[in-house]
């Protein structure tokens, strides 16, 4: 199927993803591959895109850690198993490395994602992470690292049940291994792992379109340069524009308009409160405990920035923090990457006395959220940050037109691995547009 095709059809997709919010059942085999095709998910416990879901909950509940294999999954001759210890240098640069050369590219091959070894000391090591769950596939010969997948601990809330879980990243094949179904056999090992500790659900994303997505969000651009943006072929000069009005339209105020300040470990107790209190909106999230709260939020440069606004009693009212994430710009003579800024957790206080969806309350948090993250915009492009990107999950919808996002050609799909789900919504409408009313009920973000 040619990508034209297949993008044709995760249009159809999502817009059936919107019109049935409580039913995955016309998420029929007419959508990317006909659910036989899926030599590998068919066997998996995950939701069909023909059925009915009618009750919430796991899918297999029938196992338990005793029940799974001591020992991992067998590998072709010339390959081995191997936990990737990220505490070791060495090891974590081998993965590096990998993700570097191999890891998604966007599909005419000039970005791909440049995760830094601190980035990846940051996504891989919340509390409770395991060395266990970093599975990695060596060549037996040279030992060079060829595949690989981690999970990290995570307690989600799917609407009203807790789910102890795992979120499931950086799968990646080296690209001279690919298509020889070494990516099931990594799904197969990190289950087992997974399972040993007796967890059984797991939450992952993906542009691919699987048996089901939950949810489906659209990447959302912010330029902070459009100058180079533009000379990198990130963005087109519109037509009807001229350089000098594009420069103009996406041009920033210097400094941030609000009092906005770095987080600090004495504002945590006052963010982390004002965090579970806002993300109570949604009908998927994590469930951070404060430990977890700092592991993710608190600045770590270069990787990862948080800030707070106070107000005249030095109460915190507001937190907003995102992560750097650049591209690597393939054969480029000028540039060699991109700076990258990713909205991740925010909070706010203006609407609490209202029921999610007032008009009122909306009005209120539209206006806080506008200038919160303008300020964000402010402070990534002061760190040299070329772009800021967003989903159309949590209440991004509320200020991505005001701020000048431009909707993107990404999707992000939202899978339950062993958990029936209605479908949660992404903050996209049937023509793919931000959809301000609904917006998401989506408050994960994964890195
Ligand atoms: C309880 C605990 C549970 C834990 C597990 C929960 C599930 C976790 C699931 C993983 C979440 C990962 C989250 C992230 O990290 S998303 C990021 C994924 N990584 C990349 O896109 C990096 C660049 N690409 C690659 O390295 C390879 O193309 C990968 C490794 C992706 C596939 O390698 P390759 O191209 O050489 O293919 P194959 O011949 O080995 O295998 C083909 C089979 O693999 C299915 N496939 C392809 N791509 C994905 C994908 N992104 N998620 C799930 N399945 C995928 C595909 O439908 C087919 O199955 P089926 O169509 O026949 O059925």
């Amino acid at each position: 199927m040619s990508d034209q095709e297949n993008a044709k059809k995760l249009e159809e997709l999502l817009k059936l993803l919107n019109v049935n919010d409580s039913d995955l059942s016309k998420l029929t085999s007419q959508q990317r591959k006909e659910m036989n095709e899926y030599k590998f998910w068919k066997t998996q416990p995950v939701t069909k895109f023909d059925e009915v879901v009618k009750n919430e909950g796991p899918i297999d509940a029938s196992k338990k850690p005793e029940d799974i294999p001591d020992t991992p999954l067998q590998l072709l001759g010339d390959f081995e198993w191997c936990t990737v210890d990220v505490n070791n240098e060495q090891q974590l640069e081998d993965i590096y490395v990998l993700l570097n050369e191999n890891y998604v590219e966007d599909k005419d091959s000039t970005f791909r994602f440049n995760y830094s070894r601190d980035f990846l000391d940051w996504a891989l090591k919340p509390p409770g992470w395991k060395e266990d769950w970093q599975v990695g596939v060596r060549v037996k010969q040279t030992k060079r690292l060829v595949g690989f997948i981690s999970a990290i601990p995570t307690n989600l809330q799917v609407r009203n049940k807790d789910v102890r879980s795992v979120e499931i990243n950086f799968l990646c094949v080296h690209k001279k291994l690919r298509s020889k179904r070494l990516a099931p056999i990594l799904i197969k090992e990190v289950t087992r792992r997974v399972n040993k500790h007796d967890i059984w659900q797991a939450l992952h994303t993906g542009g691919v379109v699987l048996p089901s997505p939950i949810s489906a969000c659209r990447y959302a651009h912010r330029p902070l340069n459009w100058s180079k943006l533009h000379d990198v072929e990130f963005t087109a000069l519109p037509a009807n524009a001229t350089k000098t009005q594009m420069i103009a339209k996406y041009t920033l105020p210097k400094t941030p308009i609000s009092n906005i300040k770095i987080m600090e470990e004495k504002h945590v107790d006052e963010a982390f409160a004002l965090f579970n209190k806002y993300q109570e909106r949604f009908e998927l999230r994590p469930n951070f405990d404060k430990e977890e709260f700092k592991h993710w939020i608190l600045t770590r440069e270069s990787v990862v920035y948080s800030y707070v606004i106070e107000n005249d009693e030095g109460k915190v009212t507001d937190f907003v923090s995102f992560y750097s994430l650049p591209f690597t710009i393939i054969n480029n003579p000028m540039y060699k990457d991109l700076g990258i800024g990713y909205m991740f957790y925010y909070a706010s206080d203006a609407d609490f006395e209202h029921e999610r969806f007032s008009a009122e309350g909306t009005e209120k948090l539209r206006k806080r959220l506008n200038l919160l993250i303008n300020d964000a915009c402010i402070l990534a492009r002061n760190l040299k940050m070329d772009v800021f990107n967003a989903l159309t999950s949590q209440d991004n919808a509320l200020f991505l037109e005001d701020l000048k996002f431009g909707p993107g050609d990404g999707f992000l799909n939202f899978y339950l691995f062993n958990y029936r789900c209605f479908p949660i919504s992404g903050g996209i409408r049937e023509d793919e547009t931000f959809d301000v009313e609904k917006r998401s009920s989506v408050g994960v973000v994964m890195l």
